[in-house]
């Protein structure tokens, strides 16, 4: 049994962390952190856990020393800005990290520092952490110590366009990605912007132009297309909790078709248990994918237009951070890559 310890454990995707590692076969969370909680019982903040074994955890206050003695690995389920320190606190004293936030994503430090507004203060490091998505870097986060999760949106957009972008099957220019959150998207501390009545009835844009997670995005399709990307990414806050739906939009390279389109995802796809490719003519739902680790795609061209229009689906929280965090942890402690992680859909 690997034991693993999580820092930030009162936050939406410290709670799905938790949710998602009491059913782990072959991990056992240890040792959990607040700065707040300090010293309470992990049942008494989480009624959930009454009569469970992790309900008898008693929080402790972030201590690397405490943590890395205690877990072969951590999970850093904290904002962005706080993890990076504690990372390399963590890693100097022997713990593996998987870090949730956008600390270690951009591999490239002037760009982490205009797009996040701040210093990094770890850049040696950046060369070291991996980017945490199983379907393009599985071999890599095996041997690493350091996996830097994706974030939630770019998860949805980089595994909507990756495949057709690598073949050449698209253009990489003017690329759009029109993607949807659940409000638990924007994390669990109290903000008027994400109140009740600020949310429910009513839908609405923000952050256009000027994501942060757009360079992260653009990093990885630069790859796949083997040439810089710029793209437009615009992003809009749904009145449901869990979810994300991403419309991508793209122009179909001469020649082009559905059919050449979908063998190339099913090929690149071929092994990767969480990406369900749908059939033609059915288009993924938030709530197919509630609560699970897949991300669905759906393909559509539209001859009018000459553009690939290719809709993906997943879970902010599972998906999109604590279960893409316990699939690289899996893989880097050599266990099953889908060990722990057998979710259905919660439906309705
Ligand atoms: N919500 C989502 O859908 C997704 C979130 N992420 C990323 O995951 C990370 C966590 O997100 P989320 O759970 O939503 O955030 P929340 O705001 O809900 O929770 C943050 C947690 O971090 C702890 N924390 C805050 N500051 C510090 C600090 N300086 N040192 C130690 N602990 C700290 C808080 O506990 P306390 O204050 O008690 O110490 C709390 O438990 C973020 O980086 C986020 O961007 C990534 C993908 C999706
Ligand atoms: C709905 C909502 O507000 N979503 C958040 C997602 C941010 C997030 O989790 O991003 P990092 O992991 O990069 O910090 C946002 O748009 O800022």
């Amino acid at each position: 049994m690997k034991r693993v310890g999580l820092v930030g454990v009162t936050g939406y995707t410290g709670m799905e962390l938790v949710r998602v590692l009491l059913g782990h076969p072959d991990m056992r969370l240890t040792r959990v952190t607040s700065r707040k909680e300090a010293g309470r019982m992990l049942r008494d903040i989480y009624p959930f856990l009454h009569g469970m074994d992790a309900g008898e955890i008693r929080i402790a206050a972030p201590d690397s020393g405490f943590l890395a003695e205690h877990c072969d690995l951590v999970f850093l389920a904290v904002p962005h800005g706080a993890a990076m320190e504690m990372a390399a606190e963590l890693r100097e004293k022997g713990a593996r990290v998987v870090d949730l936030s956008a600390d270690f994503r951009l591999r490239n430090r002037e760009t982490y520092e205009s797009w996040y507004k701040q210093k990094h203060t770890r850049p040696e490091m950046l060369s070291e952490a991996v980017y945490g998505l199983p379907e393009l870097y599985a071999r890599e986060i095996a041997e690493a110590d350091l996996v830097a999760n994706p974030g939630c949106y770019p998860t949805s957009a980089i595994l909507a366009l990756y495949p057709a972008l690598r073949a050449g099957l698209i253009s990489g220019d003017d690329l759009v990605i029109d993607s949807k959150s659940g409000t638990t998207g924007a994390g669990r501390g109290a903000s008027v912007g994400t109140l009740f009545c600020e949310v429910s009835d009513t839908f609405r844009a923000y952050n256009l132009g000027r994501h942060r997670h757009t360079p992260e995005i653009e990093q990885e399709l630069s790859l796949a297309a083997g040439k810089d990307i710029r793209l437009s990414f615009n992003t809009h806050l749904l009145p449901i909790n869990r979810g994300i739906l991403t419309t991508a939009y793209a122009r179909l390279s001469a020649g082009a078709g559905l059919e050449q389109i979908r063998s190339c995802y099913e090929e690149f796809y071929a092994h990767a248990g969480w990406v369900r490719l749908l059939p033609d003519g059915v288009l993924p739902e938030t709530r197919w994918v509630r609560g699970t680790n897949f991300c669905d795609i759906g393909l559509v061209v539209d001859p009018r237009t000459d553009r690939l229009i290719v809709v993906s689906a997943i879970d902010n929280l599972c998906r999109g951070a604590s279960g893409q965090a316990v699939a690289n942890a899996n893989l880097m402690l050599g266990l099953e890559e889908r060990s722990g992680l057998p979710f259905a859909p919660l439906i309705p």
